[in-house]
């Protein structure tokens, strides 16, 4: 919790008929009960004492950071209005022309449980109208000075993602609350795929807001970056399809408003998907940091990613649930029991740079929370080695480059968790946001019971990566080729190694209604499929902002404080 600083207002007012000391900072706003004193003093007010208040030792005691504030409500007086002839309510209570108002209502941040956040309300009733004013104005002075909460958001909403709920969420729970907080909005619904992502990157006249909220899913946000990053390279002369290219990063932040299927993208910043809960820290102008990776094909751009880049078994789950979109969110269900029964594995050669210099592993028991020290240490690392960049260091003449040949179910690459309801510690549960890499995850040809192993441990707190089949990797950039198209030296070196030349998989590629296993999968990036199979992939470190703050660690204070928490 913090400390107060100098106090702006200390006033006895009154909350549901109960006095209580409350007092404004910079940062807090407290409302203690008053114990029962020998003189009583109803309503006697007290202006900047500069103290720190009472510990709450007796009485109940609250604080909600001013930075939590969501915005003050005006009240009317009981019994102040009249109903006029027309049916609507006039004010009767009048002093020398002026309204004369003596409650206000403050709406603020709650925690409730599992990172869910509610919006709460407390109404301060004042003795008189001049000390009312001054509360009113000084809460709406403190909130004004903050400037990183934004003002005009643009806003897409996918009709069709998930349950197709997403405008029934917005229209219900999201945009009542920006109301509430005085943000202005720019809505459009997309009327066909791609659409908010081409409006983006021609049309949005982005300069009007501050940023681009997105009511869909995974799918949805991918559209967002897509369209965001493009127009910011664009705009900045970078050619977004040179793979060695520093991109610039957006000024825009990105919300989320859950309404997908996965969502993880927002389980894996916010904690939870829950629409109010990202709706507020939109409201409040939190700022997470992200780490984006590109994909290109022979030097020609695909896509970006910022979740799960994964070939073999989510790929093919992927490919399968498609065929299944009828079906909403149980389609990953059924595709995932299938593509576990079919149990293809593939051939292909990785190739990756690891990161080096940098803190963390993706076996650390610690996980990327908010405020990550590792994400803070790695992101200013990598910042000072861009500026002192004199060639490319991520090149092949590096000699850093390691490389794999095998056989794999599956190659998945996490540039976080990828925490989502389905799997609450994520794909790799020590994945970081924002610190430059991505965890490359790889699961050699192994038994169905093996793999089952392996799975099920995403679900449990059984280390998944601490199998003999499994390995995996923090990388700052990786290459993979299929086997069908590794050039004859590689296939030379295939052949040397392994004794015995298969070419098999490669003639069933040609001939699928053979019924042998495919020779190729396809990538599912963060939830679309890719058309290439061979494909060099780069993060680029902490590219864009998404209003959220990273999956906050309960507090013991909280839990003890807050009724709604416990
Ligand atoms: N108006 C529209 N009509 C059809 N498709 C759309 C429309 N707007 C967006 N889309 C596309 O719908 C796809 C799925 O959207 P979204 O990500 O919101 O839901 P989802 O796939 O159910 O959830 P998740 O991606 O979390 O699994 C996206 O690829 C997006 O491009
Ligand atoms: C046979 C039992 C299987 C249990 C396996 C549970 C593992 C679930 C792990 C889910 C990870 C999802 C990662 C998220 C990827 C998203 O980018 C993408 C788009 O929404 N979603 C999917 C499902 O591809
Ligand atoms: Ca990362």
């Amino acid at each position: 919790m913090e400390r107060p600083g100098r106090l702006l207002l200390l006033s006895e007012l009154r909350v549901r008929n109960t006095a209580y000391d409350v007092s404004l900072s910079r940062s807090l706003l407290t409302w203690k009960r008053r114990i029962s004193s020998p003189v009583y003093h109803p309503f006697r007010p007290r202006f900047c004492v500069p103290s720190f208040p009472r510990r709450p030792d007796s009485g109940v005691c609250h604080s909600v950071s001013v930075s939590e504030i969501i915005s003050v409500r005006e009240e009317e007086e009981e019994n102040s209005s009249r109903q006029r002839d027309d049916g609507s309510w006039k004010k009767i209570k009048e002093r020398e022309g002026k309204d004369c108002r003596q409650a206000f209502t403050v709406l603020y941040v709650e925690r409730c449980r599992q990172h869910r956040w509610r919006c709460a309300e407390v109404t301060f009733t004042c003795p008189e109208e001049a000390l009312y004013q001054r509360w009113v104005s000084s809460i709406r002075e403190q909130l004004a000075s903050i400037t990183s909460r934004p003002k005009h958001l643009l806003v897409y909403i996918n009709p069709y993602g998930g349950k197709r709920q997403g405008k029934h969420i917005y229209e219900q729970k999201v945009a009542p609350l920006f109301a509430q907080a005085g943000v202005s909005t720019h809505v459009i619904v997309t009327e066909y795929a791609n659409y908010a992502r081409d409006h983006l990157r021609t049309e949005a006249e982005l300069k009007k807001f501050d940023g681009v909220v997105c009511v869909g899913g995974d799918g949805m946000f991918s559209e967002i970056i897509h369209g965001l990053i493009w127009r910011t390279q664009i705009d900045g002369s970078v050619d977004p399809n040179c793979p060695d290219q520093t991109l610039l990063p957006s000024s825009l932040h990105i919300g989320i408003i859950p309404a997908g299927s996965t969502d993880c993208i927002c389980f894996a910043t916010v904690g939870t998907n829950d629409p109010v809960t990202s709706a507020l820290h939109i409201i409040v102008g939190d700022s997470q940091p992200m780490d984006v990776c590109s994909v290109h094909h022979n030097n020609t751009f695909l896509r970006y990613s910022v979740s799960l880049l994964g070939y073999g078994f989510y790929g093919d789950v992927l490919t399968d649930s498609e065929r299944k979109r009828w079906m909403g969110p149980a389609r990953y269900d059924l595709s995932g029991v299938k593509m576990f029964l079919t149990h293809h594995y593939y051939e292909g050669t990785v190739s990756y740079l690891p990161a080096r210099g940098i803190v963390g592993t993706p076996r650390d028991a610690a996980k990327c929370r908010s405020g990550c020290v590792v994400c803070q240490h790695n992101g200013q690392l990598l910042s000072k080695r861009a500026e002192n960049y004199t060639m490319d260091e991520d090149s092949e003449s590096d000699g850093e480059w390691r490389t794999i040949r095998g056989k794999f179910l599956a190659i998945n690459a996490a540039s976080m968790s990828c925490a989502c309801p389905r799997s609450p510690k994520g794909l790799s549960p020590a994945a970081h946001l924002a610190d430059g890499t991505t965890d490359l995850i790889l699961v050699r040809k192994c038994s169905r019971f093996d793999f089952l192993r392996h799975l099920l441990r995403h679900t449990s707190k059984d280390d998944q990566f601490d199998l003999t089949f499994v390995e995996v990797h923090r990388v700052r950039r990786f290459r993979f080729t299929p086997r069908y198209c590794q050039s004859d030296s590689d296939l030379e070196l295939d052949l040397r190694e392994n004794g015995k030349r298969q070419i098999f998989s490669q003639i069933c590629r040609d001939h699928p209604a053979c019924g042998c296993a495919p020779a190729y999968s396809s990538w599912n990036c963060d939830g679309e499929i890719l058309t290439h199979t061979a494909i060099d992939v780069r993060v680029h470190c902490q590219l864009i902002k998404l209003f959220a703050r990273g999956i906050e660690e309960p507090t013991v204070f909280e839990d003890l404080t807050n009724p709604c928490a416990i």
